[in-house]
């Protein structure tokens, strides 16, 4: 028998897990969202999830070096930087008590974690998808936010690589994801693209990628291979991309919009207790599908402050 005594709704806390190769525009990206975020009425906190982050740009919240630093381990350990990064995830995940009790001082914020930009932790180890994994018990609703160099656009074999490389991050991380292409007002500034803007950033059909990179004599005896991992990337059909520069207040609207959709925040708390109160109404009765839709178009024009 279910109790029909309604629960208090958990306490949602939303935001967004900045990944990407080093370099890729994590830190900067963190800082425009702040100040982007801060100018729509949101509370934010940055978290610096990087060890090696020194010389911070924006105010931070909760700073992990306080916790373990990449040159403490890399001295009392002997390990070189890519090694000793790896350590300090490990050490985090074994240390997520001092994380929560820092989180916790920070009530109704809205939370950017800057991770550090080694591409194995999120292709292969599991430290970082746990720490996160973790923070979904702890009502954290976070998309990973996957910033990528634009500038690979201009390069078809670099193109595929960074394909690759997004796809085995979306499986990896196992949160909701938003892929961007970073740094997009330098994009001219590597050459003409091959394709329109939308092939790269919609991840259309990759045949096109694959003539264009038949072209060079080097690929050409490459192109079976090539061809076998542009039918892995089409059969998942995950990948695809929203640019952005940082600068222009549009082009963080568009990042954002996609960020609210993929982790829930423009239904804001108010989804679950809708989703809750309906699913207490549903019982006995056969749920109605068709009828969802409307719930959440009612919810998303009523509490999210971007969507209006
Ligand atoms: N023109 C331009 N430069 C950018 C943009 N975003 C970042 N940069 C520059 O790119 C460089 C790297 O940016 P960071 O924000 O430090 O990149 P990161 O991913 O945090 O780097 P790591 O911490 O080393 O992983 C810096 O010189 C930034 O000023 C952008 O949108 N446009």
């Amino acid at each position: 028998m279910m109790s029909s005594e309604r629960r208090p709704p958990p306490s949602l806390h939303f935001g967004q897990v900045v990944i990407g190769p080093p370099g890729s525009g994590k830190t900067t990206y963190c800082q425009g969202m702040q100040d982007f975020l801060t100018q729509l009425g949101r509370k934010v906190v940055v978290v610096n999830m990087d060890p090696a982050n020194d010389g911070l740009p924006y105010s931070c919240g909760v700073d992990i070096s306080e916790l373990v630093t990449l040159d403490d381990v890399m001295d009392g350990l002997k390990l070189g930087p890519n090694g000793g990064l790896l350590y300090c995830m490990e050490y985090v995940e074994a240390n997520l008590d001092w994380l929560e009790n820092k989180l916790k001082q920070h009530k109704d914020c809205y939370f950017l974690f800057d991770c550090p930009g080694q591409v194995e932790l999120y292709t292969h180890q599991n430290s970082v998808k746990n720490i996160f994994s973790q923070l979904a018990k702890w009502n954290f609703r976070l998309t990973a936010v996957h910033l990528v160099d634009s500038h690979y656009c201009a390069d078809p074999a670099k193109f595929i690589s960074v394909l690759c490389t997004s796809l085995s991050t979306m499986l990896h991380v196992e949160l909701p994801h938003v892929n961007v292409l970073s740094k997009m007002d330098l994009i001219e500034q590597y050459g003409k693209l091959a394709f329109n803007l939308d092939f790269y950033t919609e991840v259309m059909d990759l045949s096109y990628l694959l003539d264009h990179l038949a072209a060079d004599p080097f690929f050409k005896k490459f192109r079976l291979l090539n061809e076998k991992i542009a039918e892995v990337i089409q059969d998942y059909s995950l990948v695809s991309f929203v640019p952005l520069n940082v600068q222009d207040k549009e082009s963080m609207i568009q990042v954002l919009r996609a960020v609210d959709k993929a982790n829930g925040c423009c239904f804001g708390n108010l989804e679950e207790r809708n989703l809750q109160a309906m699913m207490s109404a549903a019982v006995g009765a056969d749920f109605q599908f068709s009828s969802y839709p409307f719930l959440i178009v009612a919810v998303t024009h009523s509490e999210s402050p971007v969507l209006k």
